[in-house]
């Protein structure tokens, strides 16, 4: 039976993960999280942690004037997610009820209910005015200096407006499926894009495997890659396998490898699903031998591109990670190069907003092999602008591109050809 309760309370579980122990809500979900709930209260939960998430700043900014010192985590993520719902039209009674009955329950805080009540009833009156004059959510500082030294100052506003507003979603369909029982619009790329989408698996053609879920921005490195029937295609890093379902479905021969084993087990319900076939490898990429046609390497990378659909990224990560990741991505491209057969060619392509993951990697690696070349032409396709085209000749793509049409993920890609 469904229990808004129960999913608050799991929303304010996730939301003390991602803010004190630096978890990702994908990691969260992964470990059972969510397992105790029934199927809406689990969409509910995952629904409000990603909301509050995306407007903390403007919580916090409602709820500094009634708070005199900051209380433990926990209580003062039920204020925060109290205040995102009574912001966003969530009836004041049972809103603040809800709060406050979750925080009694709690063994080391519970006598903070009787603050709970007070600061929320203030916010139910004064928050939603307030709420509307606030700024855009910006980016923390460790992610937010970087992307302005790359972007600009104006540039940057954009992308938060995107990572604010969210994302439509976007379904990549077989070359041969009819999709228009989506009631979706057909984007110059090829993507269909849903706007108020509800849930993925009761969508006609989902059980069918018509179609899989892939951001417009996502699905276009395959796009690009162009493999023919029959060609011998390596994909590194390639689970949950948008891309390789996209290439099988060109009729190429696809190898996809992933280190994750659990990955993999996606991907292969992915191929099942849609009654596609591929060769699957658990495996590390920088182990794999041969000589492909065509490789595409969808490196590790800092997913700094993803924030629209995961807000709980900026707020868990700080960028620690992103020295390893760039010299990983470094190791990868060159041995990718070392697999790619002469005359063929490498897709390489991260969904990353940082240059060092994107450009940098691609100019280092022409400076590097002189038997390569970035192709240019392969990027002009129909929805794409040229001034996205970038000096080394890679494609960069940013969440507020298309700003009107719903936006698109970060993503930087350049196809690489090997001299004959
Ligand atoms: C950006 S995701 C790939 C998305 C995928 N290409 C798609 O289109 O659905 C990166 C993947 O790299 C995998 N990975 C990380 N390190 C790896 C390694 N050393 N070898 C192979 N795969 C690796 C991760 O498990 C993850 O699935």
């Amino acid at each position: 039976m469904s229990d808004a309760n129960h999913a608050r309370r799991t929303a304010v579980y996730l939301l003390d993960q991602v803010l004190g122990e630096g978890r990702l809500l994908a990691e969260c979900y992964a470990a059972g999280a969510l397992e105790k709930l029934a199927p809406e209260d689990r969409a509910r939960a995952q629904r409000l942690a990603a909301e509050t998430l995306r407007s903390l700043e403007r919580a916090d900014r409602v709820l500094k004037k009634h708070l005199k010192k900051t209380p433990p985590l926990t209580v003062m993520n039920a204020l925060r997610l109290g205040t995102v719902e009574l912001c966003s039209g969530g009836a004041a009674h049972g809103v603040v009820n809800a709060m406050v009955a979750i925080v009694s329950r709690h063994r080391r805080h519970g006598q903070l209910k009787g603050l709970v009540n007070a600061v929320l009833r203030k916010v139910a009156e004064e928050g939603p005015a307030e709420w509307a004059k606030l700024r855009t959510p910006r980016l923390p500082n460790w992610l937010r200096k970087p992307l302005v030294q790359a972007w600009g100052a104006e540039a940057m506003l954009g992308m938060e407006a995107a990572h604010y507003a969210g994302a439509p979603l976007d379904v990549t369909g077989k070359p041969d499926a009819d999709l228009s029982a989506l009631g979706g619009v057909l984007l110059p790329t090829g993507s269909v894009r849903i706007a108020a989408a509800g849930q993925v698996s009761s969508l006609p053609g989902f059980e069918a495997g018509d179609w899989w879920v892939q951001d417009a921005a996502a699905a276009l490195p395959a796009r690009i890659l162009n493999v023919q029937p029959g060609e011998q295609v390596l994909e590194l890093c390639a689970a949950p396998g948008g891309k390789t379902m996209q290439m099988a479905a060109a009729g190429a021969k696809v190898t996809a490898v992933d280190i994750s084993e659990n990955r993999v087990a996606r991907l292969r319900e992915n191929l099942e699903r849609t009654g596609l076939e591929a060769e699957l490898i658990t495996g590390d990429a920088l182990e794999q031998t041969g000589q492909y046609d065509a490789v595409l390497l969808d490196a590790p990378c800092s997913a700094t591109g993803t924030i629209r659909r995961h807000p709980d990224l900026p707020q868990a990560k700080d960028g620690s990670e992103f020295g390893g990741l760039i010299e990983l991505q470094a190791q990868m491209l060159a041995h990718a190069w070392s697999l790619v057969k002469p005359g063929g060619r490498l897709m390489f392509c991260t969904c990353s907003l940082l240059p060092d993951e994107g450009e940098c990697q691609v100019e280092e690696a022409l400076d590097m092999f002189p038997d390569m070349t970035a192709d240019r032409e392969a990027l002009n396709l129909p929805g794409v602008e040229p001034a996205w085209i970038t000096e080394e000749g890679g494609l960069r793509l940013r969440p507020d591109y298309w700003a009107t049409d719903g936006g698109m993920d970060g993503f930087y890609m350049a196809l690489l050809r090997k001299s004959a």
